[in-house]
């Protein structure tokens, strides 16, 4: 099985980007309680791989993230992943802006909806948790009223109420993922470098890094100094650039690198990202061989039904936070997805029938599901 670490619980942003990941690339994603332990796993060969925050539009850079990569061993950055975010001001049912007492949430996610709390709770305490999901879980286990700021997911798992949606700064809010591994990938196409290095505090020393790369013509794009850890005023600095690691001139950009700074780590070389979060459109050609190999590339498709169910499970999961109780079934959109999915159907050769059959039960799933949730937030 190849899986997939995540930072937990289930309703942080990192689960929604490692269900779209593994969806994608055949992961079975699996929880872990911190960056550190997604991290651990991976270098003792736990997990495949593990996919964690680095940046926000919004909120910036991901400390920790980049704090444990720089001190990482035998762990490559493999790929990067877009994953637009939406936050939400969420509290138990019932609760008015009014009565909040405190609002929990990830550093990220308060910087990310600054001026919203500063408009709209400005005299409220605020409270650091390691992750949006478990400031919904705390809310919504907390005696006095209190509000999370998190997704919708997170608000239908733990049975919360959108008290204000789309609270963050901007409409176009994106968290950019690092996929990490033990190996260097190889592809081809367009390609991104990154590393850390050190510098030598010395008159004109950031310039000396910068030039290598644009005497070539190499186009950076992002450049990120945090405290080295060792001496207040020593930094470290964090560089994507454009190109493949293996080009001429991004191999003789980084041995220039190398002679001007004090040290330097090569994070990874990665395709860029396209920039959807979406699910596959066109699955990867296989050629299996034999009985076998047919037999592992059909449970490799079964695995991959599944993790498309449990995504597209969690989708109706968010549309019940629009329905009341007595609203669920919805025929004409059930009809409208039964004639495109069996026009589909007939396109590829198969029996239409029969998927009519698949989806009847999967409608039945999704309104079975959603009624429990209703029921269980009391609406
Ligand atoms: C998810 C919804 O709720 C129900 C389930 C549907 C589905 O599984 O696609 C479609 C319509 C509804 O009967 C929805 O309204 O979109």
């Amino acid at each position: 099985m190849y899986t997939l670490g995540y930072l937990g619980p289930q309703g942080t942003f990192s689960h929604t980007a490692a269900l779209h990941y593994a969806g994608r690339h055949g992961y079975t994603p699996v929880c872990c309680s911190s960056l550190d332990a997604v991290m651990q796993k991976l270098a003792s060969q736990k997990l495949t791989c593990g996919i964690v925050p680095v940046e926000n539009s919004l909120g910036g850079s991901v400390g920790e993230t980049l704090d444990l990569l720089t001190r990482a061993e035998g762990i490559w950055v493999t790929a990067e992943f877009l994953l637009p975010v939406k936050q939400h001001l969420l509290a138990r049912p019932g609760v008015v802006l009014a009565d909040i007492s405190k609002v929990y949430s990830h550093p990220q996610a308060l910087a990310q909806c600054r001026s919203f709390l500063k408009q709209q709770l400005p005299n409220t305490p605020v409270v650091e948790t390691v992750s949006t999901a478990s400031a919904a879980l705390m809310v919504a286990g907390a005696e006095a009223a209190t509000a999370a700021v998190g997704s919708q997911s997170a608000a239908v798992t733990y049975g919360l109420q959108i008290l204000y949606a789309d609270i963050q700064d901007k409409a176009d809010n994106t968290t950019r993922f690092w996929v990490l591994g033990r190996e260097k990938p190889s592809f081809s196409g367009k390609a991104k470098t990154s590393l850390v290095l050190a510098l030598q505090d010395s008159p004109g020393a950031l310039c000396r890094i910068l030039s290598p790369l644009a005497q070539r013509g190499i186009n950076l794009t992002r450049i990120e100094s945090r405290p080295s850890g060792s001496k207040l005023g020593e930094y470290i600095f964090f560089i994507d650039f454009e190109g493949h690691s293996n080009n001429r001139e991004v191999c003789d950009a980084v041995r220039e690198l190398r002679e001007n700074t004090f040290w330097l780590k090569m994070l990874g070389c990665y395709p860029v990202a396209t920039g959807d979060g979406d699910m596959p459109s066109r699955w990867e050609p296989v050629q299996p061989v034999g009985l076998p190999g047919l037999r592992k590339e059909i449970d490799k498709i079964d695995d991959n039904i599944l993790r498309l169910l449990t995504r597209r499970q969690e989708l109706v999961e968010q549309v019940a936070a629009f329905k009341s109780k007595d609203m669920v079934v919805d025929s004409s959109r059930e009809e409208e997805i039964l004639c495109r999915v069996k026009e589909m159907a007939c396109q590829s050769g198969i029996d239409p029938d029969i998927v009519e059959g698949i989806y009847r039960q999967i409608f039945i799933g999704a309104v079975r599901r959603q009624v429990d949730l209703l029921a269980s937030c009391g609406n």
